[in-house]
């Protein structure tokens, strides 16, 4: 890819994730509302390439949108519990503004941060637990109808439907990435569900890096590694993005501890995060909204 690429919520957890593993892969621009301080920006993207803006103002998106080939949208409210006024802003709203740019501008692809929340209503009292098991053969594929469980799941579906009108009206190519739970290091802790939808960072930069070099038209993938217990299919993503994950919550103890070869816990492995900006100590981000009270952040 020739072009420029731009990453909107550039400073959040998963933008972090990409930047940390194909940061020295791409020409960047980085948008986020908040400043990003330079332990967040990978070397090589000047001052000029770092957009504070909000991706509610049309007029600033359309200015870092300028000659970008491609474009991983991240920004917006990640909570769960998210109240309506603000993923109609930040999610739906905002969608649609750098969407709209990213047509306007003849931007060729397009991958959007959607969310398991996205389809958390096929969670039903009848499947669950059992559902986030091994040994249970529910798969939810890309092909079902969406099924919030929640506002923020609906904005997430909203989102997707815009991909879905932008890429049918506009010829632009978009992908739907239906994100799990992304954890640095390991699976979230002690968490049968966050572990069935386990997203390490490494398969998140490698995932997004797909997102930027495969050729599609529109496609709705999951977004998780390659973990034994799950209920999303990564089939998708492999067929059509070349997704080929790395880690598996499999390898590691419902605590969170790398398993060895013989299935105990072990001291010292390898963890399944990410190299990290050369020269740069590690700097987790941070929600920039209020944290969801039930959702485990060890790690992420
Ligand atoms: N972290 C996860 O496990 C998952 C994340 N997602 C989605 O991925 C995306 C990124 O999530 P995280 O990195 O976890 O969230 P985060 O809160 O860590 O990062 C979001 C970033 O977007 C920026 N932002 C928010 N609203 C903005 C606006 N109106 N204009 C400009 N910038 C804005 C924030 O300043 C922040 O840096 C979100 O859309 C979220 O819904 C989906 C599923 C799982
Ligand atoms: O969409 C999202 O999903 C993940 C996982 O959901 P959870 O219900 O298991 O917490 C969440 O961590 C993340 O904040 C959210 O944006």
């Amino acid at each position: 890819m020739d072009e420029p690429v731009l990453l909107t919520g550039a400073g959040g957890r998963v933008g972090q994730a990409i930047l940390r593993g194909i940061g020295d892969d791409y020409e960047w621009r980085l948008l986020d509302r908040e400043p990003l301080p330079a332990v967040k920006v990978p070397d090589g993207v000047t001052d000029a390439d770092r957009y504070v803006a909000d991706i509610t103002d049309p007029d600033a998106v359309r200015e870092a949108m300028d000659g970008v080939g491609a474009v991983i949208h991240l920004a917006g409210d990640p909570r769960k519990t998210a109240p309506w006024d603000s993923v109609l802003r930040n999610n739906i709203d905002g969608t649609q503004v750098v969407m709209r740019a990213a047509v306007d501008t003849g931007v060729e692809k397009f991958a959007f941060a959607s969310s398991n929340h996205a389809v958390g209503g096929y969670e039903t009292d009848d499947r669950t637990p059992d559902l986030y098991r091994p040994d249970d053969g529910y798969r939810l594929d890309g092909t079902e109808l969406p099924r919030p469980g929640n506002l923020y799941g609906v904005s997430k579906a909203a989102g997707e439907s815009l991909g879905r009108f932008h890429h049918d009206e506009h010829g632009m190519s978009v992908v739907c990435v239906r994100i799990g739970n992304l954890t640095k290091d390991h699976p979230p802790r002690e968490y049968e569900r966050g572990q069935a939808m386990w997203l390490s960072h490494r398969d998140c930069a490698h995932l997004f890096d797909r997102c930027l070099q495969a050729d599609y038209g529109y496609e709705i993938v999951y977004g998780i590694s390659n973990n034994d217990r799950r209920y999303y299919s990564i089939e998708r993503a492999r067929e059509a993005l070349g997704y080929d994950p790395a880690d598996n919550s499999a390898d590691y103890t419902f605590e969170g501890e790398p398993k060895g070869d013989d299935g105990e816990t072990t001291e010292g492995d390898e963890p399944a995060g990410d190299g990290g900006f050369p020269n740069r100590d590690d700097a987790p981000a941070e929600p920039n909204f209020p944290t969801d009270p039930d959702t485990p952040t060890d790690g992420a």
